[in-house]
């Protein structure tokens, strides 16, 4: 895989404060953990990658493409066909049902209804929500609102998911199942995935970690399970 996500000398200052004082990353594919404290600009980098966010200098490019480059709209639409999201609370439409939701980047992309219907039914089944799919969000756990999220994010088959902190909200099992389908659903749909979080011991089932401090990248490691995994068994 290609350079296909990077920035290059990523600033933002925000009210007259610097946030992001010069980052510069490539994503090539894989899962990658953004940590570091609160506080580090984790989020912000987060926001300026997935074009949620218009840096104050440098560049965000994907396939090549400069971000700051195209237009509100080109970005909106590079945003709903090749990223994903998920974010801390899985901020689900609360007048729809999980399978709705599921389905709805795929009918924002104008897709056949019956392939919408049938994508969706076929994450609900992936991320065993069948039992609750037909439910509205507040209607169902924590736990389930969160792999509809994850569901949710995959749908459109994305070239990217960002995913901040999807476990916040979560206790520490459910949160190590989110974590899980999330690696899985990424892998199997060949998506990167952008993970800000703060536990590092989701960070370690990552493929690499981006350690950020004050406003730049500190570390920039293959982390543990991906050398255990080339290292291969014993
Ligand atoms: N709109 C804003 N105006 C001014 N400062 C901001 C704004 N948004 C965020 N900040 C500051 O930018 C810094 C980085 O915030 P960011 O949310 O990116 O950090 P983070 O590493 O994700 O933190 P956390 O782990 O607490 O979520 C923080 O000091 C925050 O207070």
């Amino acid at each position: 895989m290609g350079r296909m996500l990077a920035c290059r000398d990523l600033q933002l200052t925000l009210g007259g404060t610097p946030i992001l004082r010069g980052v510069d990353a490539v994503f090539e594919g894989g899962a990658i953990a953004v940590v570091g404290r609160s506080g580090a600009g984790k989020t912000s980098l987060l926001h300026c990658l997935a074009g949620l966010r218009t840096p104050t200098a440098g560049e965000v490019t994907f396939d090549g493409a400069s971000l700051a480059a195209m237009s509100e709209e080109d970005r909106a639409r590079l945003r709903l066909e090749r990223f994903g999201f998920v974010f801390q609370r899985a901020e689900l439409l609360g007048e729809l049902s999980l399978l709705e939701n599921i389905a709805l980047p795929l009918e924002m992309r104008g897709e056949p209804r019956r392939e919408c219907a049938r994508r969706a039914a076929e994450l609900v089944e992936r991320l065993d929500l069948s039992d609750c799919a037909g439910r509205r969000p507040d209607r169902v756990s924590g736990g389930q609102r969160q792999r509809a999220a994850v569901a949710r994010a995959v749908v459109g088959r994305p070239a990217v998911v960002f995913a901040d902190e999807p476990t916040g909200a979560l206790d520490e099992r459910n949160g190590r199942f989110v974590v899980d389908m999330l690696l899985q659903q990424c892998a199997h749909e060949s998506a990167a995935l952008v993970m800000v979080t703060h536990d590092a011991q989701w960070a370690d089932l990552c493929d690499r970690r981006l350690t950020m401090a004050d406003g730049v990248v500190a570390a920039d490691d293959v982390s543990s399970a991906s050398e255990r995994a080339s290292t291969g068994p014993q």
